[in-house]
């Protein structure tokens, strides 16, 4: 991911109570995706129950008026206490579940089993109560005092024939708007379902983002760090502690390869007079320069370090004997005796450098520094600015 994205979308994740509030906020979102799926479900099968009533509905005002036909004119084989009863059945079912659409409450599902209806509104509650005032005279006609049906069942015939058509028409409005309202439902609760997921899953990519974030941070800081540990702070090249550890790798693949290879120790002759006289600074300056010389001097193989005070060190591998390590060494103390100090009126500085080699001295850094630094000794006292090979 470009850099420049990343800081968009994380721009400060990384810490550790943005990364809690991330993982909060992330089962948030879900747990919204997840009760809305929740609330889907249960209000389409609500809805299913209500579509299929209203569907009912049609068949029991059909059922209630051929009924009624029956009871009032009987024909051949029909017995009126059987259209009677039918008549009783489907107009309370009718009556019940139309009242249930309008007030809410229960109604009796096809199979018998009780069913709660929410109240309908808007345009399938205007529907529902013109249908209740249609079939309201109908309900005085069909029940006496004593809630039973009356014994002349005519008018009641008569009121059903003239206003089944239109009692069908609304029956019918209703199961569309209830559908269409259920379809729309349905959709606004998708809408917040999907906006529930797409933060959910915004969220987990914030949260992946700033756990890399950090992630990278702590590496950043830990290379650092190790850098840090293995570096001069004064002249930024290598310290005693970097040195070892390169240079026991290099003597080991040495060892096993029977390879060449020189450990030249130096340490610089005149240096504290440059102390005494101009200030720890202007040492400073000079022993910052003296790193850049023995960089520049060094081959891109050769491990250059400070080791401390004004001693450095060279590891030099496949260099042969005097063949390499003379010219090197006559450079190095070339290039040492040589930098500037003009503004160091009366100074002179120099390196003495003592040269263990190797497989001559053996391959161990412990017996080549010994080495080494009893040779630097010697070249010291022969009068410092030279090179002395270890016996
Ligand atoms: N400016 C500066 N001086 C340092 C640092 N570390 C050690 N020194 C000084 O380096 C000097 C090293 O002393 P010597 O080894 O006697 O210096 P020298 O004059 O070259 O003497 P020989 O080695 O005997 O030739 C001491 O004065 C230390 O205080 C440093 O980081 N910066």
């Amino acid at each position: 991911m470009p850099d420049a994205m990343f800081r968009l979308v994380a721009p400060s994740i990384g810490s550790t109570p943005r990364i809690v509030a991330a993982i909060v906020l992330f089962v948030v979102f879900d747990l919204v995706a997840l009760l809305s799926n929740l609330w889907i479900a249960e209000q389409v099968a609500q809805d299913a129950v209500a579509i299929n009533l209203a569907g009912r509905q049609r068949m029991l005002s059909q059922q209630t008026t051929k009924a009624l036909l029956l009871a009032t004119r009987p024909t051949s084989g029909e017995s009126p206490e059987n259209a009677r009863r039918e008549i009783n059945t489907a107009f309370t079912l009718f009556e019940q579940t139309l009242r249930a659409f309008d007030e809410g409450g229960e109604a009796t599902g096809g199979d018998g089993h009780r069913v709660a209806l929410r109240a309908v509104n808007g345009e399938a509650a205007r529907i529902v109560q013109r249908a209740r005032s249609l079939v309201g005279p109908l309900s005085a006609l069909l029940h006496d005092d004593r809630g039973h049906l009356p014994g002349r069942l005519e008018p009641a015939a008569d009121y059903l024939v003239q206003h089944n058509t239109a009692i069908l028409d609304l029956m019918n409005q209703l199961t569309s708007v209830l559908e269409h309202d259920s379809v729309s439902r349905t959709r606004d609760l998708r809408t917040i379902q999907s906006g529930a997921f797409l933060l959910a899953l915004l969220n987990f990519i914030a949260l992946a983002l700033g756990m890399i974030r950090r992630h990278r941070a702590a590496e950043e800081a830990g290379l650092l760090w190790r850098s840090q540990a293995r570096q001069d702070p004064l002249t930024g090249i290598a310290n005693r502690k970097a040195f070892e550890e390169g240079a026991e790798a290099l003597l080991l693949r040495a060892r096993q390869n029977k390879d060449n290879g020189a450990l030249l120790l130096l340490d610089l002759d005149g240096f504290k007079p440059i102390n005494d006289r101009f200030g720890h600074s202007a040492g400073d300056d000079i022993l910052k320069a003296v790193a850049g010389a023995l960089t520049a001097a060094a081959r891109s193989t050769d491990l250059v370090a400070r080791l401390g005070g004004d001693e450095f060190i060279l590891l030099c591998p496949q260099a042969y004997k005097e063949i390499d390590i003379d010219p090197l060494c006559e450079r190095l103390v070339n290039a040492i005796s040589t930098l500037p100090t003009a503004d160091l009126p009366g100074c002179r500085l120099g390196v003495s450098i003592g040269v263990a080699t190797y497989p001559d001295c053996g391959y161990g850094l412990q017996g080549l520094l010994s080495r080494a630094d009893k040779a630097m000794y010697v070249a010291k006292g022969a009068g410092g600015s030279r090179w002395q090979r270890a016996a």
